[in-house]
């Protein structure tokens, strides 16, 4: 894997709307979608010994095949053979106060979705529970759906089916994971300082 690009603090867009308040260094195997932004150094060298997390995607897609009943695997198709590593820096000193989520509501357009997080008591993942909503989209459900909070738990890792995952299969069979993250919790005026890193290795072709 090499480093195949960098996003600065607000210039990634959900739905090609709202800005992420992030900044991420993406690896990938191929990098034919990009255009190089090289990161910032002393991001990047601190990041490298995480890779080894990518050696979890064959054995999930294998243990995914089964529990989804599939015929076939879920990856090795050259068209759906591709990895990418997201590193997100998330701090809430750049947030101002104005804003709730580092993360707004998403799908990720992975198949699967493999998230890492520092074990932390609080620390702001939800998925939405899709029985509370008739919404599809990610805005909507993430205006109407009732949210789930999920602690970091040590040496566990998550796993988010991802949209190509239900194109795949059809909704009827899965539901690609909406998620967000919360920043912080606010006391009165008061924003509490807070960084978060999280490791998102996207299985599948993204970006589509
Ligand atoms: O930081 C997280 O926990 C989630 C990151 C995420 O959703 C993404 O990178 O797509
Ligand atoms: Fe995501």
């Amino acid at each position: 894997m090499r480093t195949s690009g960098y996003s600065a603090f607000d210039t990634e867009r959900v739905r090609g709307k709202t800005p992420f308040p992030k900044e991420t260094v993406y690896y990938t195997k191929s990098v034919d979608n990009y255009h190089y932004h090289p990161p910032p150094s002393g991001f990047q060298s601190s990041v490298e010994e995480f890779q080894h997390w990518a050696n979890l995607r064959s054995p999930l897609s294998g243990i995914l095949s089964t529990i989804l009943d599939m015929t076939e695997p879920l990856l090795g198709m050259p068209s759906l053979d591709h990895e990418s590593l997201g590193v997100n820096f998330y701090d809430s000193d750049k947030l101002g106060c104005d804003r709730v989520y580092f993360s707004p509501a998403h799908m990720d357009s992975s198949i699967f979705t493999i998230l890492i997080r520092a074990t932390e008591a609080c620390d702001g993942l939800e998925i939405a529970d899709l029985s509370t909503t008739e919404k599809l989209g990610s805005e909507g459900i993430g205006l109407d759906a009732s949210f789930i909070s999920v602690p970091a738990v040590p040496d566990e890792v998550i796993v988010m089916a991802g949209t190509r995952l239900q194109r795949l299969l059809g909704k009827g069979k899965v539901r690609a994971c909406v998620h967000r993250v919360r920043s912080p919790m606010k006391t009165g005026n008061m924003c509490i300082a807070n960084e978060r890193l999280s490791l998102a290795i996207f299985c599948g072709p993204p970006f589509k």
